[in-house]
């Protein structure tokens, strides 16, 4: 593999005092330098996919070792009168996390803020083993683009809205930057994140971001990625690759909200993305219209039962695949080998499932592999693979 690439280089390990009191251990590797993780990371990524060949292994990108992470999910634990927002540790005690390193500066503040916004509206805290409370997490995203902050908090019920809407206005002339404040109603006593209901406090009901030309939107549920400097090297490098193949349609499956079909989509490139979350599909239609693009079609639908439907008709030149976790699985893998575009973008954040994957696509040879380090002082990291049409 070539030299690594980074934002910034650093060769000594990031200290973090949660983890060295085994309070959060999170980042399993942040005694470890950057550099040094990076190696590791790399050498994984080779050992899967043994065996396919590959033209080119690009030096992996990295960014910095902490300030890069846009999303915070803080549990909110203690008590009405001294609310913490953080995790439980290994042990069993509440630990707040609104220090965490991984943050910006100014969104460790809005944290603390927050901690403090808790206690003054006296909401108290949900507690899983008496199933009793009304707060069970605050969610915080940043955009980097312009500091601003969506903010949401998880209720158990309506009961405690009157009480974040009597202390709102003072926050909000405090930190104008929030722009976006919502409730979210998860009634179940189980560990989802989330509920269906989603309220609106604020009149705005997106954040607003951009990653290189390109405008974005963050809207409650739809999926974002959470290491903007890094997402946004990433969205650029398939853009360029793409330039390179010179399509005239491009399918993006698994779009989210558009990140990587809007990098390679131009006026003149027909452009298909599919989504399942109707939220995102709303934030690329929007950016789209932005952009002026025009032969642009975003729908909210399942990516394999779009490729295995009837719509599958138009076949593309390019189809990107951007799955979750589970990769895009079979079917998917049957159908991208059926339709036999020119070329094939999967972007991965498992390299587990992308190998297994990359083993059932038929007809294709492997041109480029690129890491990049998404989840820094963790085991994970996103990778782009090109696959060109075997002649
Ligand atoms: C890793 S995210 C990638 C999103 C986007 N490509 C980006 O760069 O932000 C995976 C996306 O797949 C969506 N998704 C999950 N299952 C899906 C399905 N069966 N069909 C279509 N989209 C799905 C999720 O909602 C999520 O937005
Ligand atoms: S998530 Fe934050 S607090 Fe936890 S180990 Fe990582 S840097 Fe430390």
């Amino acid at each position: 593999m070539g030299r690594l690439f980074y934002l910034s280089q650093s060769l000594s390990p990031v200290k973090c005092a949660h983890f060295d009191a085994k309070q959060c251990l999170s980042c399993r590797h942040i005694q470890t330098p950057l550099a040094e993780q990076l190696t590791a990371k790399s050498a994984v990524l080779r050992q899967l996919l043994h065996g396919l060949p590959v033209q080119e292994w690009l030096a992996p990108v990295g960014g910095p070792e902490n300030g890069f992470r846009n999303k915070a999910k803080m549990v909110v634990l203690g008590a009405a009168h001294q609310p913490i927002l953080g995790i439980v540790s290994p042990s069993g005690e509440p630990v707040s996390l609104c220090d965490c390193q991984l943050y910006p500066d100014d969104m460790q503040q809005l944290l603390h803020r927050l901690q403090l916004f808790v206690r003054q509206a006296g909401i108290p805290p949900y507690r899983v083993d008496k199933q009793k409370g009304e707060l069970k997490f605050i969610l915080l995203t940043r955009s980097r683009v312009r500091g601003e902050y969506m903010l949401r908090f998880v209720l158990r019920s309506t009961d405690a809205i009157a009480r974040i809407e009597r202390e709102l206005p003072a926050l909000l002339s405090e930190y104008p930057q929030i722009k976006v404040v919502s409730v979210n109603l998860q009634p179940v006593h189980m560990a989802i994140l989330e509920g269906d209901t989603e309220m609106f406090l604020t009149e705005a009901t997106r954040l607003e971001e951009r990653f290189n030309d390109v405008p974005l939107s963050i809207r409650p549920k739809s999926f974002f990625q959470t290491h903007p400097m890094v997402a946004e090297k990433l969205y650029q490098t398939a853009r360029e690759w793409t330039a390179e193949l010179a399509p005239q349609s491009i399918w993006d499956l698994f779009c989210g909200v558009g990140g990587f079909g809007l990098h390679c989509a131009s006026g003149d490139i027909a452009l298909t993305g599919i989504e399942i979350e109707p939220e995102a599909i709303a934030c690329a239609k929007q950016s789209a219209e932005a952009m002026g693009l025009e032969k642009v079609q975003f729908t909210a639908l399942d990516s394999t039962e779009f490729a295995s439907g009837k719509q599958a008709q138009d076949k593309p030149d390019l189809i990107i695949v951007n799955p979750p976790r589970r990769g895009i699985g079979q079917s998917l893998c049957h159908s991208l080998s059926e339709f036999a575009p020119k070329a094939i973008l999967y972007s991965s954040c498992n390299p587990h499932t992308l190998a297994s994957d990359l083993r059932q696509i038929k007809g294709y040879h492997i041109t480029k592999v690129q890491l990049f380090d998404m989840f820094p002082h963790t085991d994970h990291f996103e990778v782009l693979t090109l696959l060109v049409k075997d002649v």
